[in-house]
């Protein structure tokens, strides 16, 4: 499923990161703000709970969220999404994963993963800003469902339209909420017209 976040909130700061001249410190922040956006739309036909509260004035119904995501933001780029979805589910789990794409072959090169060990029945978010040709997103997945995860999304901030694809046909079961599903990729597995390095626009060209 693909749910596509085109508030005008959303399309403001999506143009900010898109504007080559935005430097990283605002980058930053709208990524920030996106991601709020991008997660409070991600959630929003989550299964609550009623909970008693006890106002100054009276006791009420309240709501819980039934089963908190666990949150997985992809180094580099996806750790500036982190923060502001933790926000958002403050009680929420957070795992950790690696990988950099090789930038001849575009395939992903892992480095690093810190997962809860069983994720089964446990909805789980993915957090990178760039679904390009989709390798580091099915490479995160897997990982995931190896460890049983069998509700996963990916919140991205810009999808290609292959990117989407291959998830779809690797991963059906896979959401992707995304602020944009961009034209297409570049000879260089860039997304057209994207945002750039969207690591390097964040923390700067390693
Ligand atoms: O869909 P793909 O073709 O795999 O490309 C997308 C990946 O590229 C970017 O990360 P990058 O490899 O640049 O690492 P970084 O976050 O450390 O910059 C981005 O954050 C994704 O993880
Ligand atoms: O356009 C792209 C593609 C992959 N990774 C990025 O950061 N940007
Ligand atoms: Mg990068």
């Amino acid at each position: 499923m693909l749910l596509v976040v085109d508030h005008p909130l959303a399309r403001v700061r999506l143009a900010a990161l898109r504007d080559a001249r935005t430097d990283r410190a605002a980058f930053r922040a709208a990524v920030r703000d996106l991601t709020t956006m991008l997660v409070y739309e991600a959630l929003r036909d989550a299964p609550v709970t009623d909970v008693r509260v006890t106002t100054p004035v009276a006791d009420t119904t309240g709501a819980a969220l039934v089963a908190p995501p666990v949150l997985v933001p992809v180094l580099r780029a996806g750790l500036g999404m982190a923060e502001a979805a933790h926000a958002q589910v403050p009680g929420a789990l957070m795992g950790f994963v690696g990988v950099a794409r090789d930038e001849e072959t575009l395939q992903p090169t892992p480095y690093m993963e810190s997962l809860p060990a069983d994720l089964a029945g446990r909805p789980v978010f993915v957090l990178d800003p760039m679904l390009a040709t989709g390798g580091s997103m099915a490479h995160t997945i897997d990982l995931l469902t190896a460890r049983g995860a069998d509700d996963v999304t990916a919140v991205c901030v810009v999808a290609a339209p292959e990117g989407v694809e291959r998830l779809r046909a690797a991963h059906p079961d896979v959401r992707v909420v995304t602020a944009t599903v961009d034209e297409r990729l570049n000879e260089y597995g860039y997304i057209v017209p994207g945002l750039g390095d969207a690591g390097d626009r964040q923390f700067g060209a390693m």
